[in-house]
């Protein structure tokens, strides 16, 4: 008789291509079995049951900023990673800038790291940088084992991360392809975002209307539009991040039909939030690029649906409370961020499982199983299969609340979300066989914050 160290039962699993009742062994922080309910015979350290739940496979942000080191005033691992345990995200990529300094060589990477290893409650990988003068850095970053490069096409709001030139994202794509790595994109144009923001403001115009206004799409479908002209020079693999729009995807789409080898990711506040949301929000929900209208925001559901959407991240980009205030009535001095780490779960499961009928599976896909894919963790991560660790995420589908500040384990407790009403819930949460949030609780062994 086999001896597991937990055993979940009776819960309803759900993979990227399937949904079934089962019970599941986890031992040595992998799953060593998974059986029809009843069918596992052995002993357990500890068991769950999982009547009337759900259990996914453990979600992967592959976009957040923990600001550590340097910034850890602005969030840090031990708060960013309770927030993704809390909110059934088992592993995250944490890009290479708003920390200090940023990972644009391999001391920042070795720093982060050390770090990470040392607060974070469940698992982790880091994004290098690419940004004028770090050519010569790129392959040690590579060899220390980052995830993929992070550019950004215009300004990123942090002095020490330059936005890439052309040349630089052309130069910087041939070495990516060279080792088969991959290029991660913030998309908007320079020119028109700086000179539109230029003009709003040589007119006294700070609004947040005019702070969407300098920002439109079509600087979006520029950006996105030159660097895939160097992913198909280069053969660079490139993921573009947080588009705002299904007219950024659509573009994405036509690009991989060619056979370019891209992917797109949006973000749970594209998916649930719109330009007047953010009138009424105000700064907590500014974010680059901004907010689009309602109509926006329906087509965006419709890439989701119909699986142009590669992956969901949740851009989490926190900054502390006096840098989300409004001062001298001007948007534009706001840092552009919004904090999602804790909510991704609970956006997609309220509106687009039980608001827009969105399967489970192509939810379980945007949020795990491709990430993995991309990325190179499948089946170890992105799965629920006998051998694949043990990252698991146990919810309850039916579950009403709304969502209080109370409810957020941020180092700053604000959030576009709060006060509005969801069905879905994690309950429990398991990082290679860890359970680290139960009850709606982190687990009295992570409580205490190092
Ligand atoms: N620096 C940084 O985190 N910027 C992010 N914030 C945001 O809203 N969009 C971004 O790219
Ligand atoms: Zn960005
Ligand atoms: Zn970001």
């Amino acid at each position: 008789m086999s001896t597991y160290d937990l055993i979940i039962r009776n819960g309803t699993i759900v993979t990227s291509f399937s949904e079934s009742k089962g019970d599941i062994a986890i031992k040595n922080g992998l799953i060593s079995e998974i059986s029809e309910c009843g069918g596992l015979k052995g002993t357990c350290l500890k068991e769950i049951d999982a009547t009337d739940l759900h259990i996914f496979p453990g979600l992967i942000d592959s976009h957040v900023h923990f600001n550590e080191p340097g910034r850890t005033e602005w969030e840090g691992f031990s708060t960013g990673s309770r927030s993704l345990a809390a909110g059934g995200v088992t592993t995250f990529f944490d890009m290479p800038l708003n920390s200090f300094p940023p990972t644009i060589n391999k001391e920042g990477f070795e720093l982060k790291k050390k770090l990470a290893s040392q607060k974070s409650i469940v698992d982790f990988r880091l994004w290098g940088g690419l940004v004028p003068n770090n050519l010569n850095d790129l392959e040690d970053l590579y060899h220390c084992g980052v995830i993929g490069f992070k550019a950004f096409m215009s300004p990123s709001g942090i002095d020490e991360f330059q936005n890439a030139d052309d040349i630089t994202l052309y130069k910087g794509m041939e070495k990516i392809a060279s080792f088969g790595s991959i290029l991660a994109v913030h998309a908007e144009s320079t020119v028109i975002t700086e000179q539109l923001a230029e003009q709003k403001r040589l007119s006294g115009k700070k609004s947040a209307l005019d702070y969407c206004e300098s920002r439109p799409i079509v600087s979006e479908i520029e950006a996105v539009g030159r660097i895939l002209s160097f992913a198909e020079t280069t053969g660079c693999k490139v993921h573009i991040v947080h588009a705002s729009s299904s007219k950024v995807i659509s573009l994405v789409t036509k690009a991989k039909e060619k056979g370019v080898d891209v992917t797109v990711e949006t973000c749970p506040h594209y998916l649930s939030l719109s330009s007047d949301d953010f009138m009424k929000i105000g700064p907590v929900a500014k974010c680059a690029p901004p907010l689009r209208d309602a109509d926006e925001v329906e087509a965006l559901w419709e890439s989701f649906a119909n699986g142009e959407v590669d992956i969901i991240g949740s851009d989490h980009s926190p900054a502390p409370p006096a840098m989300k205030q409004v001062k001298d009535n001007d948007m534009f001095k706001v840092w552009g961020g919004i904090s999602g780490a804790q909510t991704t779960l609970m956006i997609l499961l309220e509106e687009g499982y039980w608001k827009r009928g969105i399967p489970l599976k192509r939810i379980v896909e945007a949020t795990s199983a491709n990430p993995a894919k991309r990325f190179g963790l499948y089946p170890q991560k992105g799965n629920i299969s006998v051998g694949s660790e043990a990252d698991l995420a146990i919810i309850n589908l039916n579950q009403l609340y709304r969502l209080s500040e109370e409810d957020l384990f941020y180092r700053h407790p604000y959030s576009p979300f709060i006060g509005r009403t969801y069905r879905g819930k994690n309950v429990t949460t398991i990082v290679k066989g860890k359970v680290v949030f139960e009850n709606g609780k982190i687990s009295s062994k992570y409580e205490t914050i190092p």
